[in-house]
This record gives structure tokens, sequence and C-alpha cells, in this order.
């Protein structure tokens, strides 16, 4: 009975095997197109943006209370940041960006044909070997030799590409980052980034470290992950292609499910790399933020002999980053131990398997197999085997650099979203408590307007610190040109806050500020900037030496300003004009403070903001430079303790420190008088 059963199977069997050897060469195309199908399918699923799941978005806003660092992973998110900075760094299909692109694509299309070549041109030297046959080897020899030569050129030509890639990115971006960080007024009414990021804001610590390094890495993975993605995939097609026709393609469907169901093994260990990443980057900017706090203040330190609080500070910062560098270089230890196990060993073994393919099996079609031909195949076809298993390796470990790339890119979208919401007069800081509650939230909320006019004016004005703390709730006053105004008040009461809000750094909640440009106001604080460069160009800074010819002046009439503040002498001591030093270490703080004014007598700018302007120099000196700035027409806006400076003044604002002020037109003989009799009053009190 049994094998009455078994006949018409085995018989089925047989006819099954004929039918099939029968359609073999169309099952064989059916089977390729499928495969090439499926490794496009599976290279764009494996790039496409996963959705965020509830679970994780849930986590993210809990993560974000906590104050824990932003996920990144390769999701939509990360897509649709790429493709706004995509945007940025290709701006057109005729950039010289997209040019560099296409030859970049062009090389490694060319790369991949010569890797063919060489796979077959192998296989043959090694069957002329075997078979013996001397001038056929040498003949391969020179064949060999002769395409090292475009094989080499091509490889260099590509690293050139892509390093010239990435460096255009680069430029790209950090030219449209400037554009935007060092923007000024005439951009459009929201310049000053740079100030309002570091001030009015909290989401970004160190912009420096972003625009430099962050910027850089991006650009560099960017025109690496292009080289690693693009040309693995074609290579996993043609090589796979290749072999098909070596093998057969049964052999290399079977591969294919071996190698991806380990593929999405590896898949679902690989850690969040483009989480830590993003950590990293971060974590590196925060220490050298330290450090740059460091040699900026080290003076101050160095008298108070901070050392050990210093480095305290910095060891912290740099604990914290050897802990986060140490847990990665944890999962990349054993994630590494899992890839080359899967990828090298485990692919290769399978690999050897279907290159022995042709060798104990005959496949129809191929009608070879002396020894000579047997190793033939088995030489090409394993080194075909070899570049495909070491193509799809890339294109998993691409999968890394994806996520790493993910990384780069929300630091990089972080900074352009940062910037473009200052410009939009966004921020969002932490606030004092109660800043958002009643009248309070009322004021945060609303805004005021700007506009032009020769005079200052504020009308029903708030005076509002970044983080919300209201310090006065509405401030009315009036500067006309030549009325010299002067604002006293406690410390802390706003005196400098008004001069932010004058100069465009902090916004305006309400009311009405007229006043003129930025431009018309120059600011003389009590430790005056100067900037790099040379003697000059600390006199006429922020110009230039062009302009500074171009508005007629010459070395002899910025001399006599340098006289005006008895600081002639210094173009003598120092070397001559052209000489350049750390300015902020070579002078004194009285020579700062001189050179500013200096800087105010070439300038001659409407307005003059003196925010203990004078605190350093003689009293003598003092009255002489305000009276000169009279002379040349500019309007002071001064703050400052010192009643001697009372007389240049006929207007005055004095800041109670508890939101109340008081605006008043400015007797300075009565005002002294009454300040005189205070003090015998306060003597006497003090002697009872
Ligand atoms: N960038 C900032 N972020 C948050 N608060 C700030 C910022 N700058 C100043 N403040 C706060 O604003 C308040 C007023 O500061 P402001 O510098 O205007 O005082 P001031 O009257 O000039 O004091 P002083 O006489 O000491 O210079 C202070 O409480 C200060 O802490």
């Amino acid at each position: 009975m049994a094998t009455s059963k078994l006949r018409p199977l085995d018989q089925r069997a047989k006819q099954l095997a004929q039918a099939y050897a029968a359609h073999r060469p169309l099952v064989q195309r059916g089977l390729t197109v499928g495969f090439v199908v499926y490794v496009l399918t599976a290279a764009y699923r494996s790039l496409a943006a996963r959705p965020i799941t509830r679970r994780e978005k849930e986590k993210e806003v809990a993560d974000r209370k906590d104050g824990k660092p932003a996920r990144v992973a390769v999701d939509a998110i990360f897509y649709q940041r790429l493709g706004i900075i995509l945007r940025i760094v290709i701006p057109s299909m005729h950039s010289k960006e997209a040019l560099l692109l296409f030859m970049h694509s062009s090389l490694l299309i060319f790369r991949t044909a010569i890797s063919l070549y060489v796979a077959a041109l192998d296989g043959k030297i090694v069957a002329s070997l075997v078979r013996g046959q001397s001038l056929q080897f040498l003949f391969n020899i020179v064949r060999w030799l002769l395409v090292a030569i475009p094989a080499t050129w091509t490889n260099s030509w590509l690293s050139y590409v892509q390093n010239k890639l990435a460096l255009a990115y680069r430029t790209r971006l950090t030219k449209e980052v400037l554009g935007m960080y060092l923007g000024d007024e005439a951009d459009g009414p929201e310049g000053k980034v740079y100030y309002k990021l570091s001030n009015l804001d909290d989401r970004i610590k160190n912009a420096d470290q972003m625009i430099t390094h962050d910027i850089q890495r991006f650009s560099t993975h960017l025109a690496v992950i292009y080289a690693n993605l693009a040309k693995p995939t074609l290579d996993v097609i043609l090589y796979n292609y290749q072999l098909s026709q070596n093998v057969g393609a049964e052999g290399l469907v079977l591969l294919t499910v071996l190698v991806q169901t380990s593929a999405a093994l590896l898949r679902a260990l690989t850690p969040s790399f483009g989480t830590y990443t993003a950590q990293s980057a971060a974590l590196a900017g925060s220490l050298r933020h330290t450090h740059s706090r460091l040699s900026e203040f080290a003076e101050e330190i160095a008298f108070f002999g901070g050392e050990e609080t210093e480095k305290r500070l910095i060891e912290r910062e740099y604990a914290e980053l050897v802990q986060h560098e140490h847990k990665v270089m944890n999962k990349r230890w054993w994630y590494g131990c899992a890839e080359e196990g899967i990828v090298k060993w485990l692919w290769g073994s399978f690999g050897l398997v279907v290159c022995a393919i042709p060798v104990f099996f005959k496949l129809p079609g191929i009608s070879n197999f002396d020894l000579g031909s047997r190793t033939e195949s088995f030489v090409t076809n394993r080194r075909l085997l070899l570049s495909s298993s070491d193509a799809i390796g890339r294109v998993m470990y691409s999968y890394k650099d994806l996520a790493e790339l993910a990384g780069y890119t929300s630091r990089v979208s972080l900074l352009l979203d940062t910037m473009s919401d200052m410009r939009k007069g966004k921020f969002e800081k932490s606030l004092v408590s109660g800043a958002t509650d009643g009248e309070n939230g009322e004021i945060l909320r609303s805004r005021g307007q700007v506009l032009l006019s020769d005079d200052i004016q504020f009308e029903n004005v708030p005076i509002v610190t970044p983080n919300g703390d209201i310090l006065l709730r509405s401030l009315t006053f009036h500067v006309k040109p030549g009325e010299h105004l002067l604002i006293v008040g406690p410390n802390g009461s706003g005196k400098s806050s008004l001069f932010r809000i004058l100069g465009g750094l902090w916004p305006v909640y309400g009311g009405i500020v007229r006043k003129p440009l930025a431009s018309d106001f120059m600011l003389i604080p009590q430790r005056p900037y100067l900037s790099l460069g040379t003697l000059r160009d600390q006199v006429i800074y922020p110009h230039s030496q062009q302009d500074m010819e171009a508005r007629g002046v010459t070395d002899v009439d910025l001399l006599a300003v340098l006289e005006r503040v008895q600081m002639a002498s210094i173009v003598e001591r120092e070397g001559g004009w052209d000489v350049a030093h750390e300015w902020r270490d070579a002078l004194s703080g009285g020579d700062k403070q001189k050179i500013a004014w200096a800087r105010l007598f070439y300038h001659k700018p409407k307005y003059a903001i003196l925010d203990e302007a004078t605190s350093l120099v003689p009293p003598d000196m003092e009255g002489m430079m305000m009276e000169q700035a009279t002379a040349l027409g500019i309007t002071l806006l001064t703050v400052s303790h010192r009643p001697s400076l009372w007389k240049y003044h006929s207007t005055i604002l004095q800041l109670d420190g508890q939101g109340g002020y008081i605006f008043t037109q400015l007797d300075a003989e009565k005002r002294l008088a009454i300040q005189e009799e205070k003090q015998d009053l306060e003597t006497k009190l003090l002697e009872v």
C-alpha cells in the first residue's frame, strides 16, 4: 500500500522538477527581478522614517519635564529637519554642491564597474594558474596592472570629491548661520541674535561649539553618508545580479533570506546612537565653555584664588563627559561583537556555501567543469560574494552613521530653529515664579511698539528682565537731542536695562519707544570692549581701515582724537598704529576707558550711553571729556554715582529700585546744595 502511494508522489515530484527545469530561465528572471525590488524596498524601509509610537511620545514629554536630553532617532522628525538643511546646503540643481554630488555618484558607479571586472579577472588569473597556462597568466597580470590605473585614480578622486563636498556643505551652513547670528538691524527688524541667544533664551548653552564643531561634523557625516548608502545599495544589486548569473538565483534568494533575518536581529540590538551623539556634542560643548570662561576671567579668578573651585567645576563637567563616553563605548563594544560575528563570520559561511553550488551541483545552462573552470568560478564568486557581503555590511553600518547624522542634524536644526525664533522675538527662558500670573503675565504676553525718531521717548514702557522680573511697570520720559540725561538709582534698579532696550537687545513689552536706530547710539561701559586687531582698530571699532579712509580720516586725525583723551603717547609706546596686541591685557582699566572715549570722538554718534564710563579716569579729565562730547553735538545718557558729573546734565531719571521713578529737570547747583545739607544733617545726627 505504502509503495503504491509513494509512486504517484514520486512521479509528481519528478514531473515538477522537469517542469521547473523547462521553465528555469523564466523562474531565474522572476527571482532576479524580485531580488532587485526587494533590495530597493529593504534599503528604502531601513532609511524611511519610523513612526513615533504613543509610548515614545509620552516618554519624550516626561523626559523634557525632567530636563533630560531629547531623544534623537532616524524618524520622521529627522527627515523633516534634514530636508530643511539640505535645501540650505544644496540650494539648486545648478549649484556647485549639486555638481559635486553628480561627480561623486558617477565615480561611485565607475568604481563598482571596475570591481566587477576585477572579480572576473581574479578568477581568470587563478584558473590560468591551475591549468598551467603561463602565457594566459602573464596576459591576465598585465590586464590586472592596467586596470589598477583607473582604479587608483577613481579612489583618490572619490575621497577628494567627498572632502570637497563636506567642505562645501560646511561653508554653505556656516554662511547661513553667521548671517543670522551676526545679522544686525539692517537685515531685518530683529538682529543681534548672538546676544539674544545667550541672554534671552535657555535652549542653547554653547552656540560657539555648535557653529564651529557641530556644523563641521554634520557636514562630514552628510558627505560620507551618501557614499555609505548609495554605493553599497548599488553594489548589492550589481554584485548579486552577477552572482545570480553564476550560481543561480535560488541560492541567492536563500542567502538573502538568511542575511536579512540576521540583519533584522542586529537592527533590533542597535542602541540609540543618534541620541548618544547629540548628548556627546552637548557635553563637549559645555566643557569647552567652562574652559573658555576660565581663560576669559583668568585675572579675576587669579586674584580671588579661585583655582580649586574652577578645577572642581571643570572636573565635574569632564566627569560627566567621560561617564557618557564610557557608556557609549560599552554599548559600542558589545554591538561591535554582535556586528562582526554576524556580518563577517555568519554571512561569510553562508557565502562559501553559495559559492560551492556550481561545484557540487550541475546548473542547467552552465556547461564547464574541468578543474580550472571550477576554480575560476569559485574564485570569482567568492570575490563577488565578499564584495557583496561587505556592501550589505556597509548598509548595516551606515544605519549607525545615519543615527549619528541624526544626532548632528538635531544639533544644527536646534541652532537654526532657535535663531529663527530669536528673529521673530520668540524666547524660551525659565521665568521667575509668578511671572506668568495675572497682571505680570499680561505684560509678558504683550508687545510694545518701536518707532523711529530723532528724540528718545518712552511712553508707558515696562522694563522687564529676560527671566520675567518686572523692574518698572510703566516708564515715561522724553529726551531731545542736546538735553543730557542723568540716570541714577540703586544697584539692580534697571539703569543698564533701559540701555538694553534702547540698543534693541531686549524686547519692548508694552507702550511706545521712540528712538533713533541702534547704530546712532554708542555705549561706553565701565569695562569697554577691545577687539582683536591693531591699535587703530581699537579707536575706530567697529569700522575697518577702509571705512575710516572712506570717511576721509587719516592717522594724523586719529592722533588728534587720542590727544583729546591725553593718550597720544600710546602710539609711540606700543610701536605704531599697525601693532596688534591682546589689548584687553595690554591696557590698564583707565586707559581702556580713555580709548573708548576716543572711539566716541571718532564716531560722533547722536547719542552716547555712558555707564560709569569715567569711573577709572581722573576727575579733571572727566569734565573735559564731557565738555568735548557736548561740543561735538553728542547727547549724553549717563549713569554715574559721581555728583561732579551732575552739572553737565539738564534732566534726571531717578529710579528707586522698588518699581518707582521720578523724571524731572536737573538743577545741579540746587541738588548739590541739598546733598551737602543732607550730609551735614546726617553727620549731626550721628553726633547726637
Ligand atoms: N541677561 C539677563 N538675564 C536675566 N536678568 C538680567 C539680565 N541682565 C540683567 N538682569 C537683571 O536685571 C536687573 C537690573 O539689572 P541692571 O543691569 O539694569 O541694573 P543696574 O540698575 O544697571 O545695576 P548696577 O548699578 O548694579 O549696574 C537685575 O536684577 C539683573 O539681575
